[in-house]
């Protein structure tokens, strides 16, 4: 809570999503985190048409540089960021994954662990999910606690006693899983950013084959080397599948299915997103859509608003 209101100004301006000072634009957002010299201007550099200064030594870039990935139909922004230090992590929102890159030589270990403090400390979740808990505050009636699971971290008591930390006297509180009671901060502050994250081992060319290998299989881990181009096809692969993006192809009556210009949405995405995407009032008239794809039993079938996209679908709206 104490570190909570030391942080307090840098976090609010990280929680409202104001981000950093460039401009927002493609279909989706991944920063570069990382310590100095890790290779991160390298790497924007290597995989966009932007050359930010690399040099070998530390805080070589001072703003934030960005860049595009066009890859798949999207373009992707990337940010580049000066290196990272303690206290340094700030203007978060608005990002979609959090790439953090690491490097070879030393011990990687706790340096990962290091990043992981310092983002968490200013409310960015990495690689997890919003706890499961549901809070309502009440106008009056106490506190009533109930959970749907058998709970090992967390008892009413605890609840009731973090709750009047907050000043918090009336509320309804569920628990559907089993959380800690740090999840449980996290849901009454309410103003966590929960992102994905890949961490990204550079330099690959300088440790040693076993190393590599320990590394590679580390959780949400991709090992690279931008001086010698290595495995950074399959970094690509991963990144799009963190974003978690779909592509939606549109087609007129009669035509041919556009795949020059995709729609490029969050997975997740239904059709009523794919009619919003096109025009603000579409929605309002629609009357069905055909789509053809994997997400459908038969191509075409007619589906409703409702209706999930899937990755590659092709739809057809039909107007009232
Ligand atoms: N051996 C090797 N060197 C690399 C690799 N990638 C980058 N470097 C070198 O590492 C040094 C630092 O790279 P930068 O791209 O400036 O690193 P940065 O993370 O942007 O550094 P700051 O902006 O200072 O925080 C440069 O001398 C690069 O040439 C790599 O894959 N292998
Ligand atoms: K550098
Ligand atoms: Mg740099």
């Amino acid at each position: 809570k104490y570190r909570a209101q030391l942080l307090e100004p840098s976090k609010s301006s990280a929680a409202k999503g104001e981000g950093f000072d460039v401009m927002k634009s493609g279909d989706a957002r991944v920063a570069l985190i990382g310590f100095p010299s890790v290779g991160k201007s390298t790497f924007l550099s290597l995989m966009t048409s932007t050359a930010s200064e690399a040099a070998s030594y530390e805080f070589t870039t001072l703003t934030c540089i960005p860049g595009v990935i066009e890859y798949k139909g999207a373009n992707i922004q990337l940010l580049d960021l000066p290196g990272i230090i303690e206290g340094a992590a700030q203007g978060w929102g608005g990002c979609h994954l959090a790439g953090l890159t690491l490097t070879g030589p030393n011990v990687p270990c706790p340096r990962r662990a290091l990043l992981e403090k310092e983002l968490e400390s200013v409310g960015i979740r990495l690689n997890k999910s919003k706890p499961n808990i549901y809070f309502k505050p009440k106008k009056g009636g106490g506190i009533s606690f109930n959970s749907t699971v058998t709970l090992t971290q967390c008892s009413e008591k605890l609840v009731q006693l973090i709750l009047h930390e907050y000043k918090i006297f009336n509320a309804e509180v569920l628990f559907r899983e089993d959380c800690s009671p740090d999840e449980f901060i996290d849901v009454i502050v309410g103003n966590r950013v929960y992102m994905p994250c890949l961490y990204v081992y550079n330099k690959i060319d300088q440790i040693s084959m076993e190393e590599v290998d320990r590394l590679a299989r580390r959780p949400h881990s991709v090992v690279i080397s931008c001086g010698m181009k290595l495995n950074l096809d399959y970094l690509l692969e991963k990144l799009w599948e963190y974003l978690a993006l779909t592509c939606i192809y549109t087609k007129k009556r009669g035509q041919r299915p556009d795949f020059t210009d995709a729609i490029i949405l969050r997975k997740g995405a239904s059709v009523e997103h794919v009619c919003h995407r096109i025009h603000r009032s579409l929605a309002s008239q629609f009357k069905y859509a055909l789509v053809w794809g994997t997400s459908t039993k038969y191509s075409p079938q007619r589906v409703g608003l409702t209706h999930m996209m899937e990755h590659e679908d092709v739809i057809q709206i039909v107007k009232k």
